[in-house]
């Protein structure tokens, strides 16, 4: 079968590993096996309608093909709209999400895995830059490899503190650009005891530094051993207020917390990005479901990106469930993807290539939502407030009432 770049890439001959049946992703799958009708239908329901329509595609300038060609990465690029309003202009952000592998093995020097890694991302940040994005997010500890299976110290020897090598060589960028940079990293806390946490960088248009924001839940489930590491985060849930936009970053595992999510959209996030490391094996089925639902329930845009590839490691670990010892994570699946309040969202990157996602979004459609569904007005706040007020207190007693009957016999 024929082979095409990108958002177009239609099944290979050979099935390229970690693929879905040889394509990229299901959207491609679903577009190169049924007829247009049938996909057309499928996608309506399966990716929704953005006023009305599906979702449009966007040309990005040739100097940013050019580079998904030459680096091999992919390169998608879509626009959500808003409806136009008497009093309000447009609100037009572009926003790029960025989703790579590991560059060198991890029995490489640090020092040389980290620099790999940044020459591997500078083609596709110079792709972000060149196509007009504003806000640009990488994925989660974008500056080595994920690592925290192992439950080995010596990895922490990645920790940077927030205005480390890699912010620097991000603030470049920004600056150049005129972009706002989500930088996710292993974060040492230099004036704190020396401590490790796994903190969200926000770097300004102005390469200066407006923030940071610290992973709020630590996963314990499969091999994700994070609390080996770091802490749960003290930094709460804030909102950054930039140039082009209200945004806030939920950090991986804090999407399966409606109440994260829910955090962020009260203090007025109006878009939340969920940098992520995450493999197929524990959360495949999880990932298309999640952030377009936190994006439909608190009436924002929500942008997620997953790390891509396999990364094995020089000692084997166990998994605590009696299974053989392993030296791998499983499969990152890749799969960013951009959901919008209005239960639209885009087509996701690769399964198992890097990748560039362009999105335009009228921020305007989140007020919009908010008037048509009126979450928050119908959200009975205070019903819950009083529920967890009493919920966290040791003498809590779930509100149950009992069948008087229960135990009797059916007669
Ligand atoms: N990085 C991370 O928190 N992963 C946990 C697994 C998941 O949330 O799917």
């Amino acid at each position: 079968m024929e082979k095409r770049q990108n958002g177009e890439a239609k099944k290979k001959e050979e099935e390229p590993k970690d693929s879905i049946c040889g394509y990229d992703s299901l959207h491609l799958l679903l577009k190169d096996n049924l007829n247009p009708q049938h996909f057309q239908e499928v996608s309506r329901l399966l990716t929704g309608l953005n006023c009305g329509k599906a979702i449009e595609t966007i040309a990005l300038p040739e100097s940013a093909t050019a580079l998904s060609v030459k680096h091999g990465f992919d390169l998608q690029a879509f626009s959500f709209s808003a409806d136009k309003e008497l009093l309000r202009e447009p609100r037009v952000v572009r926003v790029g999400l960025i989703q790579n592998s590991i560059a060198l093995p991890t029995t490489a020097h640090f020092a040389d895995q980290k620099k790999a890694i940044f020459e591997k991302l500078k083609p596709i940040i110079e792709a972000a830059g060149s196509s007009g994005v504003n806000i640009l997010c990488l994925q989660e500890a974008w500056m080595m490899p994920f690592a925290f299976c192992t439950r080995e110290k010596r990895w922490c020897e990645f920790a940077e503190p927030v205005d480390g090598e890699s912010t620097r060589f991000l603030q470049s960028f920004a600056l150049k650009y005129n972009m706002v940079i989500i930088s996710s990293i292993l974060e040492r806390d230099i004036n704190h005891g020396e401590v490790i946490w796994n903190t969200s960088v926000v770097i300004g248009n102005h390469g200066n530094i407006i923030g940071k924001h610290r992973k709020n839940h630590i996963p314990r489930v499969g091999d994700f051993n994070e609390s080996t590491y770091y802490m749960e985060g003290n930094t709460g849930h804030p909102v950054f207020e930039t140039v082009y936009g209200k945004i806030a970053i939920n950090i991986c595992y804090g999407r399966h917390h409606p109440l994260n999510w829910l955090a962020f959209g009260l203090n007025g996030a109006e878009i939340v990005f969920n940098p992520s490391a995450t493999v197929g094996e524990l959360s495949e089925p999880m990932w298309p479901i999640e952030a377009r639902n936190a994006a439909i329930a608190n009436s924002y845009f929500v942008a997620s990106i997953n790390r891509v590839g396999t990364e094995t490691f020089p000692n084997a670990f166990t998994s605590g469930d009696g299974k053989p010892a392993h030296a791998d994570f499983g499969h990152f699946y890749g799969s960013s993807y951009v959901s919008a309040p209005d239960a639209s969202c885009t087509p996701s990157l690769s399964r198992y290539r890097d990748g560039l996602l362009v999105t335009d979004m009228d921020l305007n459609l989140c007020r919009q939502l908010k008037d048509k569904w009126g979450f928050r007005m119908t959200s009975r706040y205070e019903l819950y407030a009083d529920t967890l007020a009493r919920y966290v207190k040791p003498e809590f007693e779930p509100q149950v009432i009992t069948d008087p009957l229960l135990h009797r016999k059916a007669s």
